[in-house]
């Protein structure tokens, strides 16, 4: 089993979510990452030389392994489990697990299956439909020193996939220097 699955799952398992307007992330220099609208892989290319995706694992999930959370967000459905690190310049950045339903890798998302390295966001977010939502975060380190994830919605051609993204220690998100708009 992946080092990053042993180490990060567990946390991304046990985060209690929160909705931003809940926590003060509003207007902190982390905020500005953990409530990034658009894709976060772009961003993160504007921060390295070399924006590179690891994929971990993929497989096929029964709906019976969804928790109750994912099924209200995503539907009772058999999905696509797709496990990744996102790395700047070699470093890793983000380790991401991500939903797709089974309903979603349908006709024109049915190559969403067969991305390997390519980052899942620069491939939704170039089709005009995608929007996301349901976006919520949490704390799964310490007050002080926090180890920040969160969770969201996807939307493509107005059908859901589901992402989770737990924010590693080398991460720009904590940096000061990269805590603005850009
Ligand atoms: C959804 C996005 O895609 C990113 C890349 C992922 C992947 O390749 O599996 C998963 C989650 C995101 O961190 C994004 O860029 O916003």
């Amino acid at each position: 089993m992946s080092k990053f699955k042993q180490l990060y799952k567990p946390l991304l398992d046990r985060a209690q979510w929160q909705a931003p307007e809940e926590t003060a992330l509003e207007g902190t220099g982390f905020g500005h990452w953990l409530l990034e609208p658009d894709s976060l892989s772009r961003r993160f290319q504007r921060h390295c030389d070399h924006f590179t995706v690891s994929l971990i694992e993929q497989t096929r999930i029964h709906k019976s392994q969804l928790s109750d959370d994912e099924r209200a967000l995503i539907g009772d459905v058999d999905c696509l489990l797709r496990k990744v690190v996102l790395m700047g310049d070699g470093i890793p950045w983000v380790f991401a697990r991500t939903l797709i339903p089974a309903s979603t890798l349908t006709g024109q998302e049915s190559d969403l299956e067969q991305l390997g390295e390519m980052p899942l966001g620069l491939r939704v977010f170039t089709d005009r439909s995608a929007r996301r939502d349901a976006l919520v975060v949490a704390n799964v380190g310490t007050c002080n020193d926090p180890l920040w994830a969160r969770r969201s919605r996807l939307w493509i051609n107005e059908k859901p996939l589901l992402v989770a993204e737990l924010f590693l220690e080398a991460a720009p998100v904590y940096a000061k220097e990269s805590q603005s708009w850009n």
